[in-house]
């Protein structure tokens, strides 16, 4: 796609929650690729399957939990068929993830100095010394001050904005091909969110990683994303470049979730909210999760599911009666 090597490539992923009320199909025959230098967000509300989904790439599932089916093609092998062995080399490594609350990525006990070296040291195989100034530097290109003196601090003694800049300087210190990040800002106050973006937009170009931004909020990668995927009840709905998604969107999800998107230009208005209620997700029939909720359905919609098709040039939806108009919307950048 593009011209652009894949890094990246999930194909027909399924992973389920086998309850005792019975199988949460987290997320079901999802497909998608990440290109290298490609940021790749994905949206949808709570309970969509965006974090199930990443973290069946990272292969950090567990039960009742399971990848019920599908592959995570990366330079050239099926990750989900390797030794957990190899895999928690690949993890951190090659492939990095960075969670929406920074305290669940770093141990309270250790100083940061020390977590982001043993990082270093395990997976580049640095002596301490060249540990120590790679951890350093790290530190800086993040933003912490006084980077030498911060290295012997504990976590608590940093705050929220900050600590998540730790997190990202431990993910991208082994200098990994992916970076996934979840939520990354949302525990965070709005300015400090916005700083955060900003580094990591920054240190994404620096360093070339291909990255999955996951958010509930499309606003929040308007500026950030070369392509968006978004998805509903453990569905991708619609996947496409962010020009395709922001101005024409095909899904009526989509179209529903871009009208809830705050507006720098029109920041008086009251955000539309989606009516109904996010589904319920055991026992989901084989039709669309979306039909419930949604104002375009047809009689079809009630008999079987649509699949993923191309609408135009890099651009899928799965509906029946997919959206026509164009929509003018002006993108917070
Ligand atoms: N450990 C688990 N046990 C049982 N069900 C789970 C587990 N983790 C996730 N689920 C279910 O899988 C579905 C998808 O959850 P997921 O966390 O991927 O949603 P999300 O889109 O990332 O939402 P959020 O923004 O709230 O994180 C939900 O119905 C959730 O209840």
């Amino acid at each position: 796609m593009n011209g652009l090597a894949t890094l990246l490539e999930v194909k027909n992923l399924s992973t389920w929650f086998y309850m005792e009320e019975g199988i949460v199909k987290a997320v079901n025959d999802v497909s998608f690729s990440l290109n290298s230098n490609e940021v790749l967000g994905i949206v949808g509300e709570t309970g969509s399957g965006k974090s199930v989904t990443v973290k069946s790439i990272m292969r950090l599932i567990k039960p009742p939990g399971k990848i019920v089916s599908g592959e995570i093609i990366y330079k050239g092998q099926d990750i989900l068929k390797i030794p957990e062995k190899e895999m928690h080399r690949i993890r951190g490594k090659e492939i990095a993830m960075i969670f929406q609350d920074p305290m669940m990525s770093l141990n309270p006990l250790y100083t940061i100095g020390d977590q982001l070296m043993e990082t270093i040291r395990y997976h580049l195989g640095y002596d301490k010394r060249r540990a120590y100034l790679r951890a350093v530097e790290m530190l800086e290109l993040v933003g912490i001050p006084e980077p030498e003196k911060r290295m012997n601090n504990y976590p608590f003694e940093f705050s929220g904005g900050m600590r998540q800049r730790v997190v990202i300087a431990i993910a991208l210190s082994c200098n990994p091909s992916v970076l996934i990040a979840d939520e990354p800002t949302t525990a965070l106050d709005v300015t400090i969110q916005a700083q955060i973006l900003e580094l990591m937009k920054e240190l994404q170009k620096e360093f070339k990683t291909g990255l999955i931004f996951i958010t509930h909020d499309l606003g929040v990668i308007a500026s950030m994303a070369d392509r968006i995927m978004v998805m509903y009840g453990g569905r991708q709905v619609e996947i496409g470049t962010s020009d395709q998604i922001f101005y024409s969107p095909r899904h009526p999800y989509t179209k529903m979730l871009l009208r809830s998107v705050p507006r720098v230009d029109k920041r008086l208005e009251k955000l539309e909210s989606i009516p109904g209620q996010p589904p319920r997700m055991v026992d989901i029939p084989p039709v669309c999760p979306f039909l419930p909720r949604c104002p375009r359905r047809v009689e079809r919609c009630l008999k079987e599911l649509p699949e993923l098709s191309e609408i135009e040039e890099n651009h899928y939806v799965r509906c029946f009666n997919p959206v026509e108009e164009e929509v003018s919307l002006e993108r917070n950048s």
